[in-house]
C-alpha cells in the first residue's frame, strides 16, 4: 500500500527567456489529493511553469523540490509523472495502442490488458487497429490522456487537456481527474476550459507578471 504523500515546492523559481522573466522568485507549495488551477493570460508564463515543473524547462535560478528532492540535481524528472503539455506525440506507423505499449513498457507496470481497459475508458477501443497516423485530431488527445492516467501516476500535470474534445470527453476527463484525487494524486490543470477548471478546482491561482496569486 502507498503511503507516501506527495509534496512539490517551488522556492524564488525563476525563468527567463529572451530577456523576460517569463516566472519570477516564485514560492508555490502543492500537495497530493488536490486539484489546483492555474489561469493567466496567453503568453503569461502557464505552460512554461508546468514544463518546469516535470523537468522538461530548467529554472534559471530558484528550486523545485518534488517529496524533498531536488529537481535537475537529485533527480531530474519527477518518478511518476503524467503529462499533457502541448499536443501529444506518438509514433504515426503504430497504432494507439502500440503506442501505448511502448510508453509502458518503459516502467514495466502495466499490463495488455490494463492498457487496453484504458483504450476502452478513452473510447478507443473499436479504433484499436487504426495507426495514430489516421487519428482526428480528437483522438490524438484521447490517446495522450490515456497515455497520461494509464500508470495511475503521483503528479498529473494537464495543460489544455481538454483542447479537441467534444463534451463526452470533458466528462471522461474529468472523471479520471476525480478518481486520481481520490487516489490522492497531485493535479495541477491549466486549461482554457474555465468550467472546467473551476469545477474541478480546490484551489486557483493566477499567474500574472511571473507571479502566482491565490484566485477567488
Ligand atoms: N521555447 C521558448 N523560447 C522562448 N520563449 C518562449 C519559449 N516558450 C515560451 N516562451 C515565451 O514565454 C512566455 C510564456 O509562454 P507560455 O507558453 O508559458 O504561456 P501560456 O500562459 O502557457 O500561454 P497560453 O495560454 O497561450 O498557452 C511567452 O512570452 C512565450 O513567448
Amino acid at each position: 500500500m502507498k503511503i507516501k504523500h506527495t509534496e512539490i515546492e517551488t522556492e524564488q523559481l525563476t525563468k527567463v527567456l529572451h530577456n523576460q522573466k517569463v516566472i519570477d522568485q516564485t514560492d508555490a507549495y502543492f500537495e497530493g489529493g488536490r486539484v489546483y488551477g492555474i489561469q493567466g493570460d496567453s503568453g503569461s508564463g502557464k505552460t512554461v511553469f508546468l514544463s518546469m515543473l516535470c523537468g522538461l524547462v530548467r529554472p534559471t535560478s530558484g528550486s523545485i523540490q518534488i517529496n524533498q528532492k531536488l529537481l535537475g540535481t537529485d533527480i531530474m524528472q519527477p518518478d511518476s509523472v503524467g503529462i499533457m503539455i502541448g499536443r501529444p506525440v506518438f509514433l504515426k506507423e503504430y497504432t494507439g495502442f502500440q503506442n501505448l505499449q511502448l510508453l509502458a513498457a518503459v516502467r514495466r507496470e502495466i499490463s495488455n490488458t490494463h492498457i487496453r481497459k484504458m483504450m476502452d475508458f478513452v473510447k478507443l477501443g473499436s479504433n484499436e487497429r487504426r495507426r495514430y497516423g489516421a487519428y482526428t485530431p480528437q483522438m490524438a488527445q484521447r490517446l495522450g490522456i490515456a497515455a497520461a492516467f494509464m500508470e495511475q501516476p503521483d503528479i498529473l500535470l494537464l495543460d489544455g487537456a481538454t483542447s479537441e474534445l467534444d463534451p463526452g470527453g470533458v466528462d471522461m476527463l474529468m472523471d479520471l481527474i476525480r478518481r486520481a484525487r481520490e487516489r490522492d494524486a497531485l493535479i495541477i490543470i491549466s486549461d482554457r476550459n474555465e468550467g472546467f477548471l473551476r469545477e474541478l478546482s480546490d484551489e486557483i491561482y493566477y499567474l500574472s507578471e511571473g507571479s502566482l496569486s491565490a484566485g477567488a
